[in-house]
């Protein structure tokens, strides 16, 4: 049932990335329903990947395509492609627009999201942060990718700003346009494994989806992608969808997600700064803010040397504004319980 050339051909529902966490949501009702996952959200349309193949879904009226994100799993009538439900997501990312109450998914089903940078003006710990607390508040593992190392002179410090973000943070150095990268990946990309790319304009990522995809692909960027141009006159990619590697995973690169307004992400933020997470509860005051009070663990830390100072001003620069982009109703400081 395969209608859309574009997409490659996609083999059993297990190389999809179907596990038994979206089986196990399945109604008796439901058997004769066909799993498929979503490859691609436009304005008015949704188009699913099956073990079949791709195909254009038809959607109940009053679908909101916003509603859905590329690696979502849906359940599909066969006859008539109609979409009966969206199965409940193991991981999302999420962010709400400006203005707006809702949160929009931006991929669902990462299983890692690569955070990507190159070592030059574009290398900035505190955005570096915010992609971190929207990697670990959706629960995709964060890798971060060092991009232009061979056009920098000071990798290692690149390197070493790097991996003090985040306790446990794999951190690596790809050249994008070397087929190598598609090899130094290869642990995180194995067949139904899903990768995400976020990242600056120009930092590679579009790159770094052709080399995964490999040589023989038609280049995704013009599959899925529409190029447009922007002010500058530079190609700018502005549509997500999903893109096989070669030899297993997928890839879903997230334009729009260049920049970020950190909100609804309190449990993310806890993770990216557990050294201080973990000392608050040893604060003298239970709600110490850790700037002036006495008996602060995290200032006593600071004193000491055990916790860089630029740390705790960016963790609480960040936290503020999660507050303020947070809407009362999503819970204190952003923290949500339940519910993806
Ligand atoms: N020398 C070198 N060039 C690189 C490296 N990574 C990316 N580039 C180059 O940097 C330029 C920008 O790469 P893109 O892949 O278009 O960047 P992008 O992140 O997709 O940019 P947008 O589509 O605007 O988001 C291209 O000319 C790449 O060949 C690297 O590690 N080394
Ligand atoms: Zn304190």
């Amino acid at each position: 049932m395969t209608d859309h050339p574009d997409l490659p051909p996609s083999g059993p529902l297990a190389s999809l990335g179907w596990l038994d966490f979206f089986a196990e949501q399945r109604e008796p009702h439901e058997t004769g329903l066909v799993p498929m996952r979503i490859a691609m959200v436009h304005r008015s349309r949704l188009t699913g990947l099956s073990e079949a193949g791709s195909v254009e879904l038809t959607l109940p009226v009053h679908t909101n395509t916003a509603d859905f994100a590329v690696g979502d799993w849906v359940l599909i009538h066969p006859r008539t492609r109609m979409l009966h439900r969206r199965l409940n997501r193991r991981t999302v990312l999420e962010r709400r627009l400006e203005g707006s109450r809702a949160l929009q998914p931006v991929a669902a089903n990462v299983d890692t999201l690569f955070i990507v940078t190159s070592c030059n003006a574009d290398f900035n710990q505190a955005r570096l942060e915010r992609y971190l607390a929207l990697a670990n508040q959706g629960g995709a593992n964060p890798v971060i990718l060092l991009t232009k190392a061979d056009m920098a002179t000071d990798f290692d410090v690149y390197r070493r700003q790097a991996v003090e973000l985040q306790r446990g943070l794999d951190v690596v150095s790809v050249n994008p346009r070397l087929p190598a990268a598609a090899r130094t990946l290869a642990s995180w990309c194995g067949v139904g494994q899903t990768v995400a790319l976020v990242g600056s304009s120009g930092v590679g990522k579009s790159t770094l989806v052709n080399t995964l995809a490999g040589p023989g692909q038609a280049l995704p960027q013009e599959t899925g992608g529409i190029r447009e141009h922007d002010a500058k006159g530079r190609h700018t990619t502005t549509s997500r969808s999903l893109h096989a590697i070669a030899g297993g995973g997928w890839v879903i690169d997230t334009p729009g997600m260049r920049t970020l307004h950190v909100s609804d992400a309190g449990e993310g933020i806890a993770t990216l700064f557990a050294e201080i997470t973990e000392l608050a509860p040893s604060c003298r005051f239970r709600d110490c803010t850790h700037a002036h009070e006495p008996g602060c663990v995290v200032q006593a830390a600071v004193a000491d040397g055990r916790l860089n100072p630029e740390r705790l001003i960016r963790w609480r620069k960040l936290l503020d504004e999660n507050h303020d982009n947070t809407p009362a109703s999503a819970g204190p400081r952003g923290r949500r319980s339940v519910g993806r």
